[in-house]
């Protein structure tokens, strides 16, 4: 009776896959990466299709916002695991298939090439570069066939991996991020972008991020020959965040901090750079806010009371019929802003006055102030946390409003801070069809028939599909030579490593290299300080790669993935088993520009994530590292980094040269 209900549920599968196939499907082990919009589209299809043994992996929690086309989830699931939840959902629509989740991320050290090496296939469904990166380097050093994929909006792709034969996903470098100079976004915006980035990258992170001891990087900074007056300007500047950083973490109450947050960034500053007088000759002067004023409603600001200053575009309140003039006050409820006397309506889209925004910033400041309270140690900005919503959409349009610039809607903020194109169902669930039958081609090895296939906009053409092209001979992750160093990484100095995958003994001449991990320079032929140092004291631990560069350009690069010794490995055995053969680097190609034969994904990709500008594909030169060290005053390194994250190259000053592929945005 089993078998013959077995027979019959699988009788259409196993008609259109042909018996040889849909017999290999049980069997076959799958790892499923993402279990959001895509991912639990395709489990479905592929626990029906009749795919046994499944893998998936998250690292999420549910969301509200999820449910509306993640459907493997209820109410009742938010904030618990998305691969334990959609595993349970979804085993039940198949008796047959055995689902293991994992609630992790992908990049965790466990899963590492070891791991990865048993799987027939992997299939993503992510949202973000940085980890479709990961996975697609792991699939290059253990050589299983990979699907990558990517909604947004209308808009979908899918792309079929093979090492060796096709494009990897590096192949074809992904678009730069939009860009702003660093003055731009710190004193002279002249977009509501600009004020929105920097509510949600600089001040959110200046008042409830990671404390940074700046002012230590600035005496480092002096004491290398720097400026000492615009040292002394930003340690001033660092002293000032450092009081209201200890004014929000004190029982003196919030609404005190955020008063002291509103001074310090909407007046004090604002005055000093009023200060200097060349800044303005050719732009309008910005106007310090006045916190009492604009409480009492006697701040005048362009001529208009703070009440019925419209800090938001006229326009953007066009469905509910009323002006920014008329709008009701704020009311706040401890959980997020209402607008508007009764709560109704599209309260997110609602015009706010600038005294609107004034009190807005007073409460999320203080709700996030209380989060302090609790123990949170820091918090940044979530499009789906209203509080610091509510904290960057307020801040944005103040400081808009301090410019004369037409300030932004709670919604038009969550969707340009959370660079957010809406999701739709009916893409994901196409695009979930076209990876099946992608991965069956690749089961079958049926490889004259995989395509890179496109859902476009076109309602006539809505698909287009593209016969695939052979890796880019100049591509700077899947034309490198990949190679597995099983190790005990605090055992292992990085030397040894070096010498025993270029086959050198330590007491040789080693061949000129340089050495990275990610873009971390770890050593070259001037610079040996670490190569007596352990791995697992440079942090190249289980699961990171290590990248040994040729330094005279000629031999390609040779990846290491570093892996964990076996749990049968002799105690006493050898800390380090290296491959064999050892890799051997084939010749580098001179770059050619690469070819568009695949649209750039990130056009077509999911809503790129802030890390999703992380574009470079090359190995890191010496430039790149010098501009990752660099004596930028502007911004402390660590700072500028996490501006960098969020998707911005930061330039110094208008007048410096910016790299050509970069867009500049003024
Ligand atoms: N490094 C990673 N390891 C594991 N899972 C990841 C990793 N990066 C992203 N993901 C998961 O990939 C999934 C992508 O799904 P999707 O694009 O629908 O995003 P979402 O967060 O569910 O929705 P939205 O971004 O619209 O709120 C998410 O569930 C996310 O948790
Ligand atoms: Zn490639």
């Amino acid at each position: 009776m089993a078998a013959s209900s077995v027979g019959s549920r699988n009788a259409h599968a196993r008609a259109v896959l042909g018996p040889a196939l849909h017999d290999r499907l049980p069997e076959t082990k799958v790892l499923l990466v993402g279990a959001g919009g895509i991912g639990c589209e395709l489990l479905k299809n592929i626990v029906l299709a009749g795919f046994g043994k499944i893998t998936l992996l998250d690292l999420d929690t549910i969301d509200l916002s999820n449910l509306n086309r993640q459907f493997l989830f209820k109410k009742k699931d938010v904030k618990q695991s998305k691969a334990l939840v959609a595993a349970r959902t979804a085993a039940a629509f198949n008796p047959h298939v055995h689902i293991y989740p994992i609630h992790g991320n992908i990049k965790d050290p466990q899963f590492d090439s070891t791991w990865f090496k048993q799987f027939d296939i992997v299939l993503n469904a992510l949202d973000n570069l940085e980890a479709r990166r990961h996975v697609n380097k792991m699939c290059m050093v253990v050589g299983v066939p990979l699907v990558e994929s990517g909604t947004a909006g209308y808009l979908g792709q899918v792309q079929p991996i093979i090492k060796n034969r096709t494009e990897c996903f590096d192949c074809v470098p992904k678009p730069t991020p939009k860009t702003f100079p660093v003055c731009t976004i710190r004193s002279t915006p002249s977009q509501p972008i600009h004020c929105i980035v920097w509510a949600k990258s600089y001040l959110m992170s200046q008042l409830f991020g990671e404390d940074e001891n700046s002012t230590g990087e600035l005496d480092e900074a002096l004491k290398q020959g720097e400026d000492a007056q615009e040292i002394a300007t930003l340690k001033k500047e660092a002293q000032a965040f450092k009081n209201v950083r200890a004014a929000l973490r004190s029982s003196q109450g919030a609404g005190a901090a955020a008063k002291l947050a509103f001074q310090k960034v909407f007046y004090s500053d604002i005055l000093n750079l009023l200060s200097m007088e060349d800044m303005w000759r050719f732009r309008d002067k910005p106007i310090p806010l006045d916190f009492d004023a604009i409480r009492d409603d006697t701040f005048m600001l362009r001529g208009q009371v703070s009440s019925s200053a419209s800090v938001t575009a006229k326009g953007s309140n066009a469905s509910n019929g009323s002006t920014a003039g008329d709008m009701h006050p704020v009311q706040t409820n401890g959980v997020g802003a209402t607008y508007g006397p009764d709560g109704k309506g599209l309260k997110d889209q609602r015009a706010l006055s600038l005294r609107d925004s004034w009190e807005i910033f007073v409460s999320s400041t203080e709700r996030l102030a209380e989060r302090l309270a609790k123990g949170e140690e820091t918090i940044s900005f979530d499009k789906d946390d209203d509080d610091t919503l509510d904290f960057v959409t307020a801040a944005a349009n103040l400081r808009s409003a301090a410019y004369g610039i037409v300030g932004k809607s709670r919604w038009e903020v969550k969707e340009m801070a959370g660079n957010i194109i809406p999701a739709i169902a009916t893409t994901n669930a196409i695009i979930s069809g076209l990876i099946v039958l992608q991965a069956l081609h690749l089961l079958r090895k049926s490889y004259d028939d995989l395509r890179n296939v496109h859902l476009q906009f076109k309602p006539a053409v809505p698909l287009s599909t593209i016969t695939l092209s052979t890796p880019n001979p100049a591509c700077g992750v899947c034309r490198d030579a990949y190679a597995e160093v099983l190790c005990d990484p605090a055992r292992v100095s990085l030397a040894e490593v070096i010498d025993g995958i270029l086959g050198q003994d330590g007491d040789g001449e080693r061949r000129d290299v340089s050495t990275f991990e990610d873009k971390r320079m770890l050593s070259d032929p001037d610079f040996d300080d670490n190569l007596g140092r352990t791995l697992e004291s440079l942090s190249v631990t289980r699961g990171k790669f290590l990248s040994i560069v040729d330094e005279d350009g000629d031999l390609e690069t040779i990846t290491v993935a570093i892996g964990a010794l076996s749990p049968n490995h002799p105690v006493d055995g050898p800390a380090l088993v290296l491959p064999s053969p050892l890799p051997q680097p084939a010749k580098k190609v001179k770059p050619i520009p690469p070819r568009p034969s695949t649209p750039p994904p990130s056009a077509s990709l999911k809503r790129p994530a802030p890390q999703d500008n992380d574009i470079t594909s090359e190995q890191p030169s010496k430039r790149a590292r010098k501009a990752d060290f660099g004596d930028n005053l502007q911004y402390s390194p660590s700072k500028k980094r996490r501006l960098e994250a969020d998707g911005l190259v930061l330039l110094d000053a208008l007048n410096e040269k910016m790299e050509d592929d970069v867009i500049e945005i003024d």
